[in-house]
């Protein structure tokens, strides 16, 4: 199998350069469309599909962006990895604005958001213990020490619903839990991406203190998106150094995402709903064919 990298990016990341034979491409789901179109093209030889999660121009909010359309058009497209790239709000001091934090955990904060492709008529449950791929965030870490950022392996994103940002008892709350960092938009693709069978992989670009630093003030738009213009270049760099530690040559992956539904769907055969079947094709298409 080869290997073909998909990149999500976040608040103040609506492209990426260097791409060759570079293509915004219209991708057609079952589950509608997915936040824009998606540039694809090849970096170092390897193909890559990027993918601005809030659509360029920023007009989804974190709430209403189609979640399982952007997984089930970058599966679609052949992506076997998927790096989400993102900016947040840290609650630790040691974790400063400027910094990369390559994420392992989540706590769920959002509701209701669509956070399966499964459901009536064909019921899976995977792991997700581990949210994230270790392999995959390994290389990513590799990648992004390539550009000088000051790098943290390993941290808990607290997901929570927005838009507004939290209130300080909130804020002081998800810090007393131990929360690293906090953001709107991961879990549901590090969930949804586990369904596929795509490894994933996130990093968490620190913007802020949220509101709870004596020192800082509460975080606005403004402050975010002037870190994320001093961020941008280097995780543009890390991307553009992650095709040469992936490799072309995709062997099954050691933290066994790309099998992640071998033991998942309970449906009998016989109840499966064929609509929703049908609809699973790119996602579960390996499990649910035959
Ligand atoms: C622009 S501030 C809040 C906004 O920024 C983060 O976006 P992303 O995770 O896509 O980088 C945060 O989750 C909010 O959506
Ligand atoms: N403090 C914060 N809370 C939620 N999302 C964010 N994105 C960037 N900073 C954030």
């Amino acid at each position: 199998m080869q290997t073909m990298l998909g990149v999500i990016g976040g608040s103040g990341v609506y492209r990426i350069d260097g791409l060759e034979d570079a293509a915004w491409v219209a991708v057609e789901t079952p589950w509608g469309p997915p936040s824009d179109q998606i540039l694809t093209g090849r970096l170092d030889g390897l193909p890559v599909a990027f993918l601005p999660r809030h659509g360029r121009g920023h007009v989804h909010a974190p709430a209403e962006v189609p979640y399982r359309a952007n997984i089930d058009a970058l599966k679609r497209l052949g992506v076997t990895d998927v790096l989400s790239v993102s900016a947040c709000g840290s609650f630790r001091e040691d974790m400063a604005p400027g910094d990369f934090v390559v994420l392992d955990q989540y706590i769920d904060r959002t509701l209701g958001r669509a956070g399966s492709f499964f459901g009536t008529g064909c019921v899976a449950h995977v792991s997700l213990a581990h949210p994230t791929c270790a392999r995959l965030s390994a290389a990513v870490a590799a990648a992004a020490r390539t550009t000088g950022v000051t790098l943290h392996e390993g941290g808990t994103y607290l997901c929570m619903e927005g838009p507004q940002f939290s209130t300080l008892a909130e804020s002081r709350l998800y810090q007393s839990w131990g929360c690293d960092v906090i953001g709107m938009t991961n879990l549901p693709e590090a969930r949804l991406a586990r369904e596929a069978e795509l490894c994933y992989a996130a990093v968490a670009m620190v913007t802020d203190y949220d509101c709870w630093h004596p020192d800082h003030g509460a975080v606005d738009v403004a402050a975010v998106l002037r870190v994320m213009a001093g961020n941008a270049a280097h995780a543009r760099s890390a991307i553009a150094a992650l095709p040469g530690l992936l490799g072309p040559d995709r062997a099954p992956c050691t933290h066994g995402c790309d099998r992640a539904l071998d033991h998942a769907v309970i449906t009998a055969p016989d109840r499966r709903d064929p609509a929703l079947v049908a609809k699973l094709d790119a996602v579960a298409g390996r499990v649910l064919k035959g």
